[in-house]
């Protein structure tokens, strides 16, 4: 491919982008590598080349464009290179016309901004949200010690974590086959540590997704006890089996959850967990920086629908924990109406829980609980309560 035929497939694959954004369709990364296989004439260097282009562009446009071109244009403002390489010529993209605009740089929709404030988010900590994050690693102990890994750095107060240089190509690493190292956000091993997970205790995970947390759990109760990773996405949850078989967690089970009717299938488990994970599903303000384009996807109504299921997932938690048990709440959101004010509205329904004080190795007191972000912690952003039922 010519550097402006690339430019061509950045500004296709964006209009793709755009559009799976606005209608809730598949992930950029999903787009890029449908894109690629359909053609197969772009070796490995344009495939890379598109790429940066495709994620520097969305990286720089807090709200959705309105067109790839639009958005490609905005990056050509700030790069003569890229400017140039309008120029009408075979595959490329047409010259840049006198009255055309580009998308206007931001780090949020204006909304999202004013809510991040009231959020005490202060302007000065919004860049970091959307700059490159760093590869993090877990060391899972089920597994053999891995060997050393070129320019692996340690991560402070978290002996099982590596930030290792970026581009590093994990999936090609023995230990990453042998699962002996998982791939996982600093933040999300400190948030995890909330639940104090050891050998032989009962341990729900409700919101499981593919088992990240999941996994780093069965690791800290050294594979002693019991531990039930839940969904309710069929798609995700199949995805643990194979992860937590490959990490050598033997205690993991899991269970599909019916939308609604979650507590159908948890009978055997109401009043017995000494602890019930939440990771619940949010608006993911705190990890931009590894999915930008998500920023495209929010809505006031879809962050209203968020909260709604927030507050009904941390109901069924309250049914399963045991008394003298505890629900860690998780949201790897920096809005307080998911975070903060979710878990203080939680111990304003239930009187006798209350918020454990934590001690975690980064995060700020933010209401209830800690909250991380990019900015003070570099790591991605969260709020994690631990909400103790009495006994
Ligand atoms: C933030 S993700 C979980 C990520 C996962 N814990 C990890 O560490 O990789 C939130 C998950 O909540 C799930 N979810 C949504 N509604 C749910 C419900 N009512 N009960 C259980 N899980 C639900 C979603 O399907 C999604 O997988």
């Amino acid at each position: 491919m010519t550097p402006s035929a690339r430019v061509q497939a950045a500004i296709e694959l964006l209009d793709a982008i755009i559009a799976a954004a606005r209608d809730q369709g598949a992930a950029a990364d999903t787009l890029i590598a449908r894109y690629f296989t359909e053609r197969r004439y772009a070796g490995s260097k344009d495939r890379r080349a598109v790429r940066e282009l495709v994620y520097a562009a969305i990286r720089q446009l807090g709200e959705r464009p309105r067109s790839g071109r639009a958005a490609m244009l905005a990056l050509a403002a700030n790069d003569s290179e890229i400017a140039a390489l309008f120029d009408g010529v075979g595959h490329g993209p047409a010259p840049i016309g006198a009255s055309e605009t580009a998308a206007k740089p931001g780090v949020a929709p204006e909304w999202m901004l004013s809510r991040l404030e009231k959020s005490d988010v202060p302007g000065s900590e919004w860049p970091a949200l959307i700059e490159r994050a760093p590869l993090d690693i877990r060391i899972n102990w089920l597994q053999p010690a891995p060997p050393p890994i070129d320019g692996a750095e340690p991560i402070a107060g978290l002996p099982d974590a590596l930030r290792l240089p970026s581009g590093t190509n994990i999936e090609a690493l023995d230990a990453y086959k042998d699962g002996a190292i998982e791939v996982q956000d600093a933040g999300s091993q400190i948030v995890t540590l909330a639940a104090r997970a050891a050998p032989g205790m009962r341990i729900v995970d409700l919101c499981a997704g593919a088992g990240g947390k999941t996994l780093a759990l069965a690791a800290l109760m050294g594979n002693e006890g019991v531990l039930l990773a839940t969904d309710t996405d069929r798609a995700r949850l199949s995805r643990l089996a194979p992860r937590a078989a490959r990490a050598g967690a033997t205690i993991v089970e899991t269970r599909l959850l019916d939308p609604g009717r979650e507590l159908e299938v948890l009978g055997d488990w109401v009043g017995s967990a000494d602890c019930v994970l939440i990771d619940a599903p949010c608006s993911g303000t705190g990890t931009w920086r590894r999915n930008p384009e998500a920023r495209w996807r929010l809505s006031p109504d879809r962050i209203e629908r968020l909260v709604e299921t927030q507050r009904h997932v941390l109901e069924i938690g309250a049914e399963l924990v045991r008394p003298g048990g505890a629900i860690v709440y998780i949201v790897c959101s920096l809005l307080d109406e998911e975070g903060a004010g979710q878990a203080a509205a939680f111990l304003g329904r239930h009187p006798g829980w209350q918020a454990a004080s934590l001690t975690l190795p980064a995060g700020r007191a933010h209401g209830p609980g800690i909250r991380l972000t990019p900015g003070h912690d570099s790591t991605d952003g969260f709020f994690v309560a631990r909400l103790e039922r009495p006994c």
